[in-house]
């Protein structure tokens, strides 16, 4: 149970969706203010380690760093894998959202996958205090989606979600402000570009970078392609890399087709792990998705026909939210803005052991 949090309407409590791909902050009374992909660049001096850029400046140096610049994603699989470099990157993003003032030491809601360990819980919370939060508390991030995604999260109906982020899918039956079924995998966007990046290789003797194959996989990948869609399994795109063979810069033409085929083992396992929570889902709570549909969000369910192939495979309508990579932070911002009514749904640091 939280007691006694938040009752003081106080403008500079915050909420953060710190993802694997993406960092989010919405800002209490003011909404969302930052946007930025989750990736620091550090320079590596013989004595110290310094902070070069955070997000927008750092990803654009994935990939294109000389020896002693190394440009990280400190977030993996929804948790963190670096802890000082995701305590600097959250110090970070809390001093710009808050536009530099040095003093602020705002109350924070942050958002994990349901997946994760007390472990990886507490070292969320840890970050955030050491980054500068006074208080720092967990929401899971599929409540906080349905939250977003405006579903009556605490009526006595089903509600389903499946968000799909960079390095997790999580897909959760939420009834009576709980979840009662759930299901986390480890899989999400960084899954397909890493497919992608595989089939490349193999294919073509073509080695090309992380960003190259997301570029690849949001303009020609699919999971499906129905007959009203953007997308046909002709189109081509162009892409460069390094062939393998004699090390020179190579482009090559390939098929939306063969993106679709490089893409069908990560998109069984999310299809997979909808359809086990599906089949442990109470029967009563099952009458109301059938009635009410799944609610898909995360950047993940941009994924051309994804939407389309969960249908068809589940039986269920399927619903992309209005907003699937602002999701899950507009529901941490709602719980902000209405801290008495939503307070349940938050994970106090006192609950953890
Ligand atoms: N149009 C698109 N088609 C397919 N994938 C997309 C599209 N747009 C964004 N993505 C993917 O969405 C993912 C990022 O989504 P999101 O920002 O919701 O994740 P996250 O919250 O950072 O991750 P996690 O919740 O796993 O920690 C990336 O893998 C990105 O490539």
């Amino acid at each position: 149970m939280v007691m006694n949090i938040f009752t003081a309407p106080f403008s500079r409590d915050m909420g953060i969706d710190l993802g694997t791909a993406n960092t989010l902050v919405y800002i209490r009374g003011k909404g969302v203010l930052i946007r930025e992909p989750s990736v620091v660049a550090i320079q590596k001096n013989t004595s110290k380690e310094e902070v070069l850029a955070v997000g927008d400046e750092a990803k654009k140096m994935i990939g294109r760093t000389p020896g002693n610049i190394v440009a990280i994603r400190p977030m993996k699989d929804g948790v963190i894998a670096d802890f000082e470099v995701t305590e600097k990157m959250l110090r970070y993003f809390i001093t710009k959202a808050h536009k530099r003032k040095r003093l602020v030491r705002p109350r924070i809601i942050v958002c994990v996958p349901s997946g994760v360990t007390e472990v990886e819980k507490r070292a969320v919370i840890d970050a955030s205090l050491h980054a500068g939060a006074r208080e720092a508390y967990l929401i899971e991030e599929p409540m906080a989606a349905a939250i977003g995604a405006g579903l009556p999260v605490h009526e006595a109906t089903g509600n389903m979600v499946v968000d799909i982020g960079g390095g997790t899918t999580e897909v959760a039956v939420i009834s009576l402000g709980g979840i009662v079924t759930k299901d986390s995998i480890r899989v999400g966007g960084d899954e397909l570009d890493d497919a992608i990046v595989h089939y490349i290789k193999n294919t073509y003797n073509l080695m090309i970078g992380e960003r190259t194959a997301e570029q690849i996989k949001i303009s020609v990948g699919s999971a499906y392609i129905g007959s009203n869609s953007e997308l046909s399994l002709d189109d081509t795109m162009d892409i460069r890399g390094r062939d393998l063979v004699n090390g020179l810069p190579k482009t090559v033409t390939i098929t939306a087709e063969e993106i679709q085929q490089a893409l069908r083992e990560p998109v069984n396992d999310i299809i997979r792990a909808v359809k086990s929570t599906l089949e442990n889902t109470p029967p009563e709570l099952s009458a109301d998705i059938m009635d009410r549909g799944i609610v898909m969000a995360g950047g993940g369910s941009l994924l051309a026909g994804l939407d389309q192939l969960i249908s068809q495979e589940t039986g269920m309508p399927v619903y992309l939210a209005d907003d699937p990579l602002d999701c899950v932070v507009y529901g941490t911002g709602k719980v902000l803005e209405e801290i008495n009514n939503l307070k349940n749904v938050l994970i106090s640091p006192k609950r953890l052991s």
